[in-house]
């Protein structure tokens, strides 16, 4: 099927090449010019594993292109909306203006029976607005939340969780639910849950998925607060209740919270929402999800200082990890950088290290320093600072080789993923984040 995708960021990127990769014929468009010559050159534009494989095939497989001319959407049955969704400047409510352009660059090539699917994540009651603008073009709005993980992106759109369509009631919707069904068919074939639902509960269901995992997150570095005046092991504590089925072991993982392009905007957008809404009082639980989440930045910081005799300042500290989790190249809210940029106000010479993530930290962060070299990094360093759970860091670091690089062996494990008894043989100071 021939189909567009608006918007070829890190959602919309993975999508269209993984869209050609099942065998349609995808165009994808973008304002950036500079991102669609890369994209056309073959180079995947930000560090996502298995994305350069499945854009190079689909560009010399002729069934994937790039333009920045909407007028290559002509002739296309779906078009994805893929477009960024950003916080905006004046508090949590979502930024909807790029959604808006998108929609309205779209429309005069859009024909009599073409779908417009939106993918990106917008608040409740957005895709009701937009269908009514899409209408005089005889398309069809749909909307289809994405639910991928960046760093699992490629697998996670080949093969996702559960597909989920927001569509108009009556013929023209169920219509244009078979045509996703048809879009995702190697899914459905696979008995991937397909779920056909209104517009509105489909954008909810996204904000909710988001909501819900930002919940557990800030839950478990609630109880890492409550361990670490009690002296308890929130690992433990963690792993024991995670084997309660009903709980799951998944996202608890405590440490410095979440980052992110998404679950930060996200939660906070749907407050504003449901404030709009005169419904704030049933969210407002996710004001302090994200307040626990914040002081976990605030707690490291804290936990630094006093490593160092009370001040960081003129102390330097290696930072390892700059992008908001491993496997991703993205420093949007990362809790990483944020750490880093706190030392560094404090006074402390702080060096950071990422395996992907420098060049974009660099451009977010000019006022900080950079290595690529783990060890000239750690070279001299009287505190480490584990930021990013890396396999370099979580696996390869070898605590007696790096002890004979830093000046003291203190290390602070943010993301609770070095083995403490390891690195305490080997005559390192070691602290988690609640526990011991
Ligand atoms: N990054 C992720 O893992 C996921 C993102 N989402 C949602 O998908 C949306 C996109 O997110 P990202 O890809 O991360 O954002 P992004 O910022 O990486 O990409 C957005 C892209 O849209 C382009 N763009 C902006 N205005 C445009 C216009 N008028 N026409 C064409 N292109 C335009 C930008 O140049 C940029 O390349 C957001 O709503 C986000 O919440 C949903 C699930 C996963
Ligand atoms: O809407 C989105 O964009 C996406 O947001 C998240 O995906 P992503 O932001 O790629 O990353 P996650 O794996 O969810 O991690 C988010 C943050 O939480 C942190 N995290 C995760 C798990 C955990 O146990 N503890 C924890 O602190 C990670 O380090 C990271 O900073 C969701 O997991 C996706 O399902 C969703 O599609």
């Amino acid at each position: 099927m021939r189909m567009t995708v608006v918007g070829c960021g890190y959602l919309g990127a993975v999508h269209a090449a993984a869209m050609a990769s099942i065998g349609h014929e995808v165009v994808g468009i973008d304002v950036d010019e500079r991102k669609i010559e890369e994209l056309r050159q073959g180079r995947a534009p930000f560090f996502e594993p298995g994305l350069q494989e499945i854009l190079t095939a689909g560009l010399e497989s002729g069934r994937l292109s790039f333009s920045t001319d909407f007028a290559a959407a002509a002739g296309s049955r779906v078009h994805f909306i893929a477009v960024g969704t950003p916080q905006s400047a004046d508090g949590g409510a979502a930024d909807l203006r790029y959604v808006n352009a998108a929609i309205e660059a779209l429309l005069p090539h859009l024909a009599e029976g073409d779908i417009v699917a939106g993918k990106s994540t917008v608040p409740v009651g957005t895709a009701a607005g937009l269908a009514e603008i899409v209408a005089p073009s005889g398309a069809v709005l749909v909307w289809n939340p994405e639910f991928l993980r960046e760093g699992w992106a490629v697998e996670d759109t080949i093969h996702p969780d559960r597909l989920v369509v927001g569509v108009p009631a009556g013929e023209a919707g169920e219509a244009a639910a078979d045509v996703l069904r048809e879009v995702f068919r190697p899914a459905v074939e696979n008995d991937t849950p397909f779920i056909v639902t209104d517009y509105a509960t489909a954008e909810l269901v996204k904000v909710a998925a988001n909501a819900f995992l930002a919940t557990k997150i800030s839950f478990i570095n609630a109880m890492a607060e409550i361990a670490e005046v009690t002296g308890a092991d929130v690992v433990q504590l963690a792993d024991a209740i995670g084997h309660d089925a009903r709980i799951g072991r998944r996202f608890l993982g405590a440490g410095i919270g979440f980052g992110g392009g998404c679950l930060p905007k996200d939660i906070r957008a749907f407050s504003a929402r449901a404030e709009e809404l005169g419904r704030g009082e049933s969210v407002a639980f996710l004001r302090e999800v994200d307040a626990i989440n914040l002081r976990r930045r605030d707690r490291v910081v804290e936990l630094a200082a006093e490593a160092l005799g009370g001040d960081p300042a003129g102390k330097r500290i290696a930072v390892l990890g700059a992008s908001f989790k491993p496997h991703s190249d993205d420093v949007r809210d990362s809790p990483a950088l944020d750490i880093a940029a706190k030392l560094h106000e404090a006074g402390a010479d702080v060096v950071v290290t990422d395996p992907q993530a420098i060049e974009n930290a660099r451009r977010v962060r000019p006022e900080l320093s950079y290595s690529e070299s783990l060890d000239e990094t750690l070279a001299d360093a009287s505190l480490v600072i584990v930021v990013t759970e890396w396999d370099e860091y979580r696996r390869e670091l070898d605590p007696e080789r790096a002890g004979g690089l830093v000046q003291g062996r203190t290390v602070i494990d943010g993301r609770n993923c070095l083995d403490p008894a390891r690195w305490r043989a080997a005559g390192w100071t070691y602290t988690g984040m609640g526990r011991p």
